[in-house]
């Protein structure tokens, strides 16, 4: 057995870290584009006549497929059953199918004037694409977590899942800078009437940073393709070529090895802990990023141009950070407590923003810069967390349903949102549909709405350390086997 475990290709940190190298860039790639619309909002609004409800709508077909059709569970099924290779390939295919129609709607102006089953045509069909992404990001981004855990068990684990997050986190940052520049450089210059005068105007092309984020995708997905060699260069040193072959299973079998599974997962109470700190975390960050630009502009005055520059600094501090407090974990353990600490900046920071006062550019720069340590701080130790508590063959199962439930919170809280937006400012309303001077957004029962979600967060977090004590999960422990 040792002999097997020296010999493994695991055992080369040349082999590891290149393996995360590789699957990092398909995880960029889709993390670019899950956000690349966020800047885009006031454009889409002034470009197409959207308003924050429809904005809302799309955003939270993110979750459409993967919640309703439980797509997400089906790929940590198939990730148990089939592997990575096959659910990685599949998964990255899928963002680029999804990626694609996103594309079309967003270039195709005749889709504008239509509405599908009472919606925008283009934001039908926008939030179809995205939706189709969506199921293949999240399954990526499971089979990702499995590959990190296949690899570097007993290694620096958290550290090597800080280190992904930070380069998906790279293009989360990517997409809250570079649209409105794209956009406006490829922009293009037409004639309208506008009071019995004819004048030229600029159209900025909504679509280009979309089409770059296509080009990025196929590249993540040729990268997997690379990927998946070295798996199976893994998989054959880690074979014992003495090992009888294991036999396949009946349908039956299957199911009840299927369900046998589940059963003991949501059976477990370190689970379910797990899961909804994962949703309420990860509510009260992903769907502000979404806003966060539009925030920039409503209340502390910023441009449409320079106002995605502020919430790109949040994914910038989680590259080093998110790393550093792998590391931390990694070594000294405290894991529990790296989630409340983390949970704790959320509230706070979004208390501050909630507030009708200190509306100047540098604390909203404070303020993101401390959700970013937030944001650093509870996924580096949340997700390595999950082996501890769960067995490796079940982890796909496991992280899907965790996924899953997350994405509950990533579907129905942007839509919360823009609901909320659009009640708490009816004159905004108003004025949009009488074509006159668009009033600016009060965003405090919004902010609100994130501090409670952090509020929340901390309390259970507590109760998830207090379960790590009864159960002896070890989450307060190091990962590092010495
Ligand atoms: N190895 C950990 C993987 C989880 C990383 C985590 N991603 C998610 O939670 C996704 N379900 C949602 C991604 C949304 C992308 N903006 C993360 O912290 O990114």
């Amino acid at each position: 057995m040792t002999e097997a475990i020296r010999q493994s290709l695991r055992d080369s940190k040349a082999a590891r870290w290149g393996a995360l190298g590789i699957i990092s860039i398909t995880m960029f790639a889709g993390y670019y584009l899950t956000d690349v619309m966020s800047p885009l909002k006031p454009m889409l609004e002034s470009e197409f006549g959207w308003s924050s409800t429809t904005y809302g709508i799309f955003t939270s077909a993110y979750g459409w497929f993967n919640v309703f059709l439980l797509m997400l569970i089906f790929g940590g099924i198939i990730l148990d059953r089939m592997g990575a290779r096959f659910t990685g390939l599949m998964s990255s295919g899928i963002m680029v199918v999804g990626a694609a129609i996103k594309f079309w709607a967003i270039s195709n102006p005749t889709l504008i004037t239509d509405t599908t089953f009472g919606i925008h045509t283009q934001v039908f069909y926008a939030s179809i694409g995205f939706a189709i992404f969506a199921i293949g990001v999240e399954i990526a981004g499971i089979t990702v977590s499995k590959i990190i855990v296949k690899w570097f068990k007993g290694y620096e684990m958290a550290f090597a899942m800080g280190m992904q997050m930070a380069v998906a986190r790279l293009g989360t940052m990517l997409a809250l800078a570079a649209p409105v520049p794209l956009a406006m450089y490829f922009s293009s210059v037409h004639t309208v009437v506008e009071n019995g005068q004819l004048i030229e105007k600029m159209s900025p092309s909504i679509s280009a940073p979309i089409a770059f984020a296509l080009v990025l995708l196929v590249i993540g997905f040729i990268a997997f393709f690379i990927y998946m060699s070295m798996d199976k260069k893994l998989e054959l040193s880690e074979t014992d070529p003495n090992a009888e072959a294991v036999k396949p299973m009946s349908m039956n079998e299957l199911w009840s090895s299927i369900f046998s599974d589940l059963r003991q997962i949501i059976g477990n109470k370190g689970f379910w802990l797990i899961a909804i700190l994962c949703v309420l975390f990860y509510s009260s960050v992903f769907p502000f990023i979404k806003y966060a630009a539009d925030l920039m502009v409503n209340k502390y005055g910023l441009s449409q141009s320079t106002a995605g520059m502020i919430p790109s600094l949040l994914p910038l501090g989680t590259l080093f950070l998110t790393p550093i407090f792998g590391g931390i974990y990694d070594k000294k353990g405290k894991g529990a407590t790296i989630m409340i600490i983390g949970a704790v900046l959320i509230l706070l920071v979004h208390t501050i923003f909630s507030l009708p006062i200190l509306n100047y550019w540098y604390v909203a720069v404070v303020l993101t810069i401390v959700l970013g340590i937030a944001l650093s701080l509870v996924p580096s130790a949340m997700w390595p967390s999950v082996p501890k508590i769960i067995p490796e063959n079940q982890l796909g199962t496991a992280f899907s349903l965790i996924f899953w439930i997350q994405n509950w919170g990533l579907m129905g809280v942007p839509l919360l949102i823009g609901y909320v937006l659009d009640k708490s400012n009816p004159e905004v309303v108003i004025a949009k549909a009488a074509g006159t001077e668009i009033p600016l957004y009060d965003y405090t029962n919004p902010m609100m709405i994130f501090a409670g979600l952090g509020a929340l967060a901390i309390f259970v977090g507590f109760l998830l350390k207090r379960e790590d004590r009864i159960k002896g999960y070890g989450l307060q422990l190091p990962n590092i086997q010495k």
